[in-house]
């Protein structure tokens, strides 16, 4: 019998997550709960770590693409949350076991790193839904701290992502699987990215900046992928580049990156909170290169660690985040 050859999961008409409620269950049928499952790539797993006395506690999941910006996530997170590490210890690194990825708990939190493009973020995603599943975690949000480039906004700028769309302005993602070509939807929590844009508005840790509400292009290359004339190859001009970049930008996205897609899918398919900040590095529609100073483009990378950690203070203190 002849398959289609597209295959579109989720309800069609539904464009709202749907969010699951008390211990988070997975959607496969093949993990089951007393047999061995090796989280390899975190070096962890249910049989040879107690998984719930580590993590039972976690309610938050912060991901950002590079190992040191996570671990400095997780020492300002210290600090904010006024968590209290043994003296003299550093923050450990709980997937040390290998070196593909870093995993930090502060209280209920994991600040873990991805990775850079929607291959890295994918595997990491089901690893961390799979931790948090056999730890027998709760009502769990997931947030994407990021950087990216920005189209008609000030660099330094935050955006919240209302929606993540495909390198071909598509709000799903297709993943190759059998054989055919499977479309997840690309959903994040309304209701989450609305109280973070209030309290970017309202935080004073959170002002000196502009922080918008707007559609996200996720691409799978850095170069070519986001229209740049800078790579090794290009065969393209720059009208071509410049046309692109505005139809984008006309489309309602204000920023590009590499992994909000993937992301934003995984969020749904998991039935977990979901919410991507990224700060833009520059403004697309005026050049490509980056040349802001490392020490600015740092204080940039810490502006949605601020409002994520802001969040998670006031959740964590039972007042109404906004
Ligand atoms: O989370 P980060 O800031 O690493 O994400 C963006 C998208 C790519 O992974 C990378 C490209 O420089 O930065
Ligand atoms: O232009 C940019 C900057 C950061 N990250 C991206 O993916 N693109």
């Amino acid at each position: 019998m002849k398959r289609k050859a597209t295959q579109r999961t989720g309800k069609k008409d539904a464009d709202h997550p749907v969010i699951q409620k008390g211990k988070l269950q997975l959607n496969n049928p093949h993990i089951q709960s007393g047999e061995e499952d090796v989280l390899y790539h975190i070096a962890l797993g249910n049989k040879s770590h107690d998984l719930p006395s580590l993590f039972h506690d976690v309610k938050f999941v912060c991901m950002g693409g590079s190992p040191n910006r996570m671990k400095q996530f997780a020492e300002y997170l210290v600090s904010a949350l006024q968590v209290n590490v043994p003296s003299g210890m550093g923050l450990t690194n709980i997937a040390c076991g290998s070196d593909r990825y870093v995993l930090y708990k502060v209280g209920p939190v994991l600040s873990v790193s991805h990775g850079m493009g929607v291959p890295s973020l994918s595997i990491l995603f089901h690893e961390i839904v799979k931790l948090l599943h056999h730890a027998g975690c709760s009502d769990v949000t997931f947030f994407r701290l990021g950087t990216s480039g920005g189209l008609g906004i000030e660099p330094g700028s935050l955006v919240i992502t209302e929606q993540a769309l495909d390198g071909l302005l598509r709000p799903y993602i297709e993943v190759a699987t059998l054989g055919k070509t499977v479309q997840h939807p690309s959903r994040l929590d309304p209701d989450l990215a609305q109280d973070l844009l209030k309290l970017a508005q309202t935080d004073p840790e959170c002002q000196g900046h502009s922080t918008y509400f707007s559609k996200t292009m996720c691409t799978l290359d850095f170069y070519e992928g986001q229209a740049r004339l800078d790579g090794a190859f290009c065969d393209y001009q720059a009208e071509d580049k410049m046309a692109f970049l505005r139809k984008v930008h006309s489309s309602g996205v204000a920023n590009i990156e590499m992994e909000s897609l993937c992301f934003a899918s995984y969020c749904h398919r998991a039935g977990v909170r979901g919410a991507v900040v990224c700060v833009t590095l520059l403004d697309r529609l005026k050049g490509d290169q980056i040349t802001t100073p490392h020490e600015v483009l740092e204080e940039w990378q810490r502006r949605p660690q601020k409002l994520v950690a802001s969040y998670i203070k006031r959740y964590l203190s039972g007042k109404n985040a906004t």
